[in-house]
């Protein structure tokens, strides 16, 4: 087998991997109203960071997809179109760009300086609060103001936290040769 495709392969397999750690995510919730506080966002910062942009945003799409097709990953064990487009869609199609974003932060040797890193996971993270609580918002007509406290605000320590650990993560995976390198 080439290195290529080797590579190719091995890209493969994590995404796979970090798509299926979302859906385990999905389990580990705190039903605290409308939207749960949950360790999906987690493995989805970690996807992005892990896998550069692309492949960061090619997770996300499968784990959308099993979800939309019946599997069990969304947030408590839900699944099927009814719940991604249901309140919380605007999160979970929003993370399709918030691992790209996170994903941006990888340099091209792959690595990912802390500054650079907290950079564009703080922007990923600030993109997803807005897509997240405008669909909010919308799906369940509220003011803005409700969908901020709703949809933002109990979160914000939370997702602080987890944006730290998937940027400590993907470097300690990146610094001990365990992520695939670029073609
Ligand atoms: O229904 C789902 O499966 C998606 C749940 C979305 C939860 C959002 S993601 C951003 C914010 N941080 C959390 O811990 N929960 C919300």
């Amino acid at each position: 087998m080439s290195k290529d495709s080797l590579t190719d392969l091995h890209q493969l397999v994590w995404t796979a991997l970090l798509a299926a750690t979302i859906g385990a995510g999905a389990y580990l919730i705190v039903p605290i109203g409308p939207v749960p506080v949950s360790m999906q966002p987690l493995f989805v910062f970690l996807a992005g960071f892990a896998l550069g942009p692309r492949r960061g945003a090619m997770a996300v799409g499968l784990y959308l997809l099993a979800g939309a097709l019946g599997l069990p990953v969304f947030s408590g064990g839900r699944s099927g179109l009814g719940h991604l487009f249901g309140p919380t869609g605007g999160y979970l199609l929003g993370w399709l760009l918030t691992a790209w974003v996170c994903g941006m932060a990888r340099r091209q040797d792959g690595t990912i300086p802390w500054l650079r890193g907290a950079g564009f996971g703080l922007t990923a993270l600030a993109l997803l609060y807005a897509a997240g609580a405008a669909w909010l918002k919308f799906a369940l007509s509220l003011s803005w103001h409700k969908a901020w406290l709703a949809g933002v605000v109990p979160f914000i320590p939370w997702d602080a936290l987890k944006l730290g650990a998937a940027l400590a993560g993907a470097r300690y995976m990146t610094r001990i040769g365990l992520m695939p390198g670029r073609r």
